[in-house]
């Protein structure tokens, strides 16, 4: 199944990197990265553990601040202005565990602007995940998905999702990896995402971003194409830069 086949670029939403670093003290994390990811299209950033991509994640989202260099989104420079444009959904545990469910969306609703509330319960109702249970006796697959079911519920117009299909066991994710293409399809959203996941995300996404040793070693915003002409699958474009 190609789900990113026939995908109508609009060329919304816009993330403009120019020469961004990060460093945790003498620690490198990110070097001089420069990237412009454009239009209502999903993109997959992938790298060996610890090569940046949840920093590099966080500093798009106005969650950590940049060494050097600038980040827009949409337009907007300054960290605060950033987070209006995005959901971001993190690699760790958001609950405090002892909540329920329908809290937790009643909770989302009343903060977010604009929370689909309708959206989340159709979602809930598709993986049969009961509004009375509490979060701390979910699985951590269960936990996952309900994280990124909220996600998708806000109406940013950027989604930027670390790990969204960890956990996740393999016949859920192929109807996120529907309900992905869908968000973006329907509602000319851009989403990045970070994952380790090449397999599943071989027909979701459009462009591919690959950082190794705390660098961008490889970048499409056109994966469909470099496939057709190349014959290459994620894997094997992965492996390459990674000799
Ligand atoms: N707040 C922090 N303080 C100090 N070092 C940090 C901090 N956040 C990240 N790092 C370091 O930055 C490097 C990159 O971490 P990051 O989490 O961005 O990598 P990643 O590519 O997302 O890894 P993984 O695939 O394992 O999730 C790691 O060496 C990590 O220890």
């Amino acid at each position: 199944m190609r789900y990113s086949q026939g995908r109508r670029v609009t060329r919304m939403q816009k993330i403009e990197i120019k020469n961004l670093s990060k460093s945790y003290g003498s620690k490198k994390v990110i070097e001089d990265l420069t990237l412009t990811l454009e239009g209502n299209r999903i993109y997959g950033l992938i790298g060996e553990n610890g090569t940046g991509k949840s920093t590099l994640l966080r500093l798009i989202s106005g969650l950590a601040r940049p060494t050097k260099g600038t980040i827009e989104v949409n337009g907007k420079k300054n960290a605060e202005e950033r987070r209006s444009q995005i959901a971001y959904l993190s690699d760790q545990e958001a609950f405090d565990g002892f909540s329920t469910i329908a809290y937790q969306v009643d909770f989302h609703q009343k903060m977010v602007t604009g929370f689909q509330v309708d959206r989340v319960y159709d979602m809930l109702n598709t993986i049969r995940l009961s509004v009375d249970q509490k979060i701390k006796n979910l699985s951590k697959g269960h936990r996952n998905l309900f994280n990124l079911i909220l996600t998708l519920a806000n109406p940013a117009p950027i989604l930027v999702l670390d790990e969204p299909l960890s956990g996740i066991d393999t016949n859920k994710k192929e109807d996120l990896v529907q309900l992905l293409s869908t968000f973006t399809l329907d509602e000319e959203r851009l989403i990045i995402f970070a994952t380790h996941e090449y397999d599943e995300i071989e027909f979701l996404i459009d462009g591919l971003i690959i950082i190794k040793d705390s660098r961008l070693v490889y970048f499409t915003e056109d994966l469909e194409k470099m496939r057709l002409e190349h014959g290459k699958t994620i894997q094997q474009i992965f492996k390459e830069v990674n000799q």
